[in-house]
């Protein structure tokens, strides 16, 4: 069941790092309220927990502008409800699984994100965060599910979704999307897989820089088992054009391939 029955547009600060303020409801605080686009229950769609079922909090804000982002109105228009961290956790104990997907949008650009992976670890829950990985945050993370943004994400007048101000954001993203301390921490703190879009052979001489960049800096190991490659495409016959580049360029360079089995399954449906 959605949560966003009666969500309302956040407005979009200048930063654009986050859901404002000022629509946030004056009764609860920024550490202890999130900006929620949507709540529900699927089977974990990408990555190394790929077909275990989870719930996923889907948080609105983010600090990027990727052309391609699957999650229009957690980015490019950001949409939601505000809801308490103790109101989601209510409402992810309405579902019959242990694992816990907190993505985004960003979200670790919201504070209360913390509290509210705190809340579910304490409960139990394996705790899986989707995150760009340009925002370091010490919390209880079983698996930093990182996603660090590429040359090929830009937003640019060309490839933006029609109607946005891409050329507000071509700079910004440009600026924000690799932060190599955030990376380096989050490598360090949590077990973590670095799973990235790729949209074609031309990315691969960057993720190979950046892969080995990480592993210079981090003292933690990054095995290539846990270098993911995963299609780019938001719509079942998007990831039938990309698919099988991905696939043969992932065994050629010894990473591993991600699915997008979600996509697979139920094409780009709300709530899967
Ligand atoms: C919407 S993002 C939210 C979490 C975080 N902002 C991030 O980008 O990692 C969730 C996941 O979807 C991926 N993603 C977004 N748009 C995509 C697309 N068009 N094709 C493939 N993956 C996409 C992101 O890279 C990330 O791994
Ligand atoms: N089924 C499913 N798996 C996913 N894994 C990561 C997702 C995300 O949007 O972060 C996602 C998603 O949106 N759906
Ligand atoms: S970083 Fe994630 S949520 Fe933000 S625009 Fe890119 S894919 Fe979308
Ligand atoms: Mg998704």
């Amino acid at each position: 069941m959605p949560v966003n029955d009666d969500a309302t547009t956040l407005t979009d600060p200048s930063t654009g790092t986050d859901a404002p303020s000022d629509s946030m409801p004056d009764d609860l605080d920024a550490s202890e309220a999130l900006p929620i686009n949507e709540l529900f229950c699927s089977l974990q769609g990408e990555g190394t927990l790929v077909g275990t079922p989870s719930v996923f909090v889907r948080t609105s804000g983010c600090n990027l502008r990727c052309w391609f982002c699957d999650s229009y109105h957690t980015s490019w228009e950001p949409t939601g409800a505000w809801l308490s961290v103790d109101d989601v956790v209510e409402r992810v104990a309405e579902f019959d699984a242990d694992h816990v997907v907190l993505t985004g949008g960003e979200p670790l650009v919201h504070e209360a994100s913390v509290d509210l992976l705190d809340r579910l670890s304490s409960k139990g829950y394996h705790t899986t965060v989707e995150t760009n990985g340009t925002v370091y945050r010490d919390a209880a993370i079983d698996l930093a599910s990182v996603s660090p943004k590429l040359a090929s994400s830009t937003p640019t007048l060309e490839n933006a979704p029609e109607g946005v101000d891409a050329g507000a954001w071509e700079q910004r993203h440009e600026a924000r999307r690799i932060d190599y301390d955030a990376l380096v921490g989050l490598v360090e703190a949590y077990e973590t897989q670095l799973k990235f879009v790729v949209t074609g052979p031309d990315d691969m001489p960057e993720i190979e820089t950046l892969v080995e960049e990480v592993r210079d800096r981090a003292s933690a190991p990054v095995p290539n088992d846990r270098v993911l490659l995963m299609p780019e495409g938001v719509t079942r016959e998007q990831v039938d054009e990309t698919r099988n580049t991905v696939a043969d360029l992932a065994l050629e360079h010894g990473y591993r391939y991600t699915p997008r089995l979600h996509v697979d399954l139920w094409n780009d449906a709300p709530g899967t």
